[in-house]
Formats: structure tokens, C-alpha cells, sequence
């Protein structure tokens, strides 16, 4: 089976401020030739500390940074040899959602204009009553009424946001989602009933995620693959429970170990005589 995501070889250098007059501009190297590939309808995760260059790895395969080598194919196409106009009609495949949707959902917009925006120029969509229709039936998706879309971003709850971010994503009927820490700034029960969300979602319109997140408990519920990322480089990879269960690399023992283990019995705080 073909890949729908095929990641090569991805390095990705940033150019670092100069210290001083008389220094040279220093480069870092955050993307030391990645490869990764996924198929249709799977769900690979993407797990690593802060600073490992996930967030990268994720704005290099939506197209919206370029690195210095490697390739990026999803769904056959090559996206960096193509044109601004082909990668913008190329993204009705790709779509990305963020950990902050406050950041990514214009506050001064509807939801209406919010959602509608991705699909104005798709030649599936270009009549009102077409755009119309779909966004209905987005929101119907996310589990949020048709009256949603008259509303704006500040009258919805961290969790609602996220589904409107979702909403967003959808409505291209992409193939692949690029969800970059999705679910980090939601309470833990709004958490599960995003990531429920996304997985009934997964199943309804067979997506693929790419789903990037530093909490290996979210891992273990919505990812069938997992890499693990450390000072950017994939280290160990494979099925989601025997990495986490059985890490072969010292970098993913140190991950696992790091997550505290359920204890048994009530626990007193420690505190320090005044
Ligand atoms: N535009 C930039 N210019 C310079 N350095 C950058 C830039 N973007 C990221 N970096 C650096 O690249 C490294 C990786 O950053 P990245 O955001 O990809 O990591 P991350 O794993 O997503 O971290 P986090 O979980 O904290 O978001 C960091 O050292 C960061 O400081």
C-alpha cells in the first residue's frame, strides 16, 4: 500500500542571532534528517520533550516552513516543488489543528466566516448554499449545534474552541490531519472528550492523523504508531504499547520512567515546621 504521508530525510537548520558584533551568526540544527511514513487511515504519534523539534517536524510537513533538505510527499504530490496557488489547493488534503485554538480562530470572525474560509475557493463549494451546507455539517460532526455558526471564538469554552478548530479542518474532507499538541491546554475531561471526538471522526471519515504531543498517556489512546523524537532525530519507533511498554532506546526508558506510577495508599504532604 502506497503511503499517504512519506516523510525523507528532513534536515532543518535555524540561523541564530549574532552575540556580538564581531561574532558569526551560529546555526542550529533542530531536524537531523527525519523519515517518516504513514498510511491512510492510521494514526502515528510523534512524542518527545520540549525543544526536540515536534512543532518543527509539524510546520515542515504542512508545508509552512521550508528545510534546508529532505522531501515531503502526501498523497503523491511533492509539497515543496510546488507553487504558493498549488500548495493552497493542495491543502484540501492536508489540514493542521494547533494546541491553541484561540491563536488559530480569528477572534473578529464568525464561526460561519471562520469555517467558510477554507473552502471558498474549492470548486466543490463555491455557491452559499453549498458552503452553507458543509458547515452545518461539520458542526454536526463536532457535536455543536447549526446555530454555532452565527457566534464568535470568546463565546465558546476551551473545549468548544478545540471543536471549532476541528470543525475548520474538516470541512476540506482532508485525508490527513496534522494535530500539534491538540489537546495540552484542555482540562483532563475535556481532553477525553476531544480525543474521543477525533477518534469517532477518525473512523466516520477514515483521516490519518500525525499527532504531536510530549503526554504519553494521550499517546497510548489515539495512536496506533509511535516515534519518538529526541534533539531531532527519531530514535525508536513502532506500535504504540510495545514502545512505551518495552523502550529499547535509553532516551524512551528515560520518557517512561519520567511518567509517575500510580501509587497505592493515601500519601501525606511533606511539609517543613514553620
Ligand atoms: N523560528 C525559530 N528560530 C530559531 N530557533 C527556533 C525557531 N523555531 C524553533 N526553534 C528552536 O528549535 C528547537 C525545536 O523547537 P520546536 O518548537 O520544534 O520543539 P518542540 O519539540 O515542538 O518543543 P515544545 O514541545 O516546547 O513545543 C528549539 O531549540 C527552538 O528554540
Amino acid at each position: 500500500m502506497i503511503a499517504l504521508l512519506e516523510v525523507r530525510d528532513l534536515v532543518r537548520d535555524y540561523t541564530l542571532p549574532k552575540q556580538s558584533l564581531l561574532s558569526k551568526p551560529q546555526n542550529l540544527r533542530v531536524l537531523h534528517g527525519v523519515s517518516l511514513s504513514l498510511k491512510q487511515g492510521e494514526s502515528l504519534g510523534i512524542v518527545g520533550e520540549s525543544g526536540s523539534g515536534k512543532s518543527t517536524l509539524a510546520r515542515s510537513v504542512m508545508g509552512l516552513e521550508k528545510p534546508q533538505s529532505g522531501s515531503v510527499t502526501i498523497n503523491g504530490k511533492d509539497i515543496y516543488s510546488l507553487g504558493r496557488a498549488e500548495l493552497k489547493a493542495a491543502r484540501k488534503e492536508f489540514q493542521a489543528i494547533f494546541q491553541d485554538p484561540y491563536g488559530s480562530l480569528d477572534p473578529r470572525h464568525s464561526v460561519r466566516r471562520i469555517l467558510a474560509e477554507p473552502v471558498v475557493s474549492l470548486e466543490d463549494a463555491t455557491t452559499a448554499e453549498s458552503r452553507e451546507e458543509r458547515i452545518r455539517q461539520v458542526l454536526e460532526a463536532v457535536g455543536l449545534p447549526a446555530s454555532a455558526a452565527d457566534k464568535y471564538p470568546h463565546e465558546f469554552s476551551g473545549g468548544q474552541r478545540q471543536r471549532i478548530a476541528i470543525a475548520r479542518a474538516l470541512i476540506t474532507r482532508p485525508k490527513l490531519i496534522v494535530a500539534d499538541e491538540p489537546v495540552s491546554a484542555l482540562d483532563v475531561s475535556i481532553q477525553a472528550q476531544v480525543l474521543n471526538l477525533m477518534m469517532d471522526l477518525q473512523e466516520q471519515f477514515g483521516l490519518s492523523y500525525l499527532f504531536i504531543s510530549h503526554d504519553l498517556g494521550v499517546m497510548r489512546v489515539i495512536t496506533d504508531r509511535v516515534a519518538v523524537i529526541h534533539l531531532g532525530r527519531i530514535v525508536e519507533e513502532g506500535p504504540t504499547n510495545e514502545v512505551f511498554d518495552n523502550p529499547q532506546h535509553p532516551y524512551t526508558q528515560a520518557l517512561v520512567n519520567a511518567v509517575p506510577k500510580p501509587f497505592s495508599g493515601r500519601r501525606k504532604m511533606r511539609v517543613k515546621a514553620p
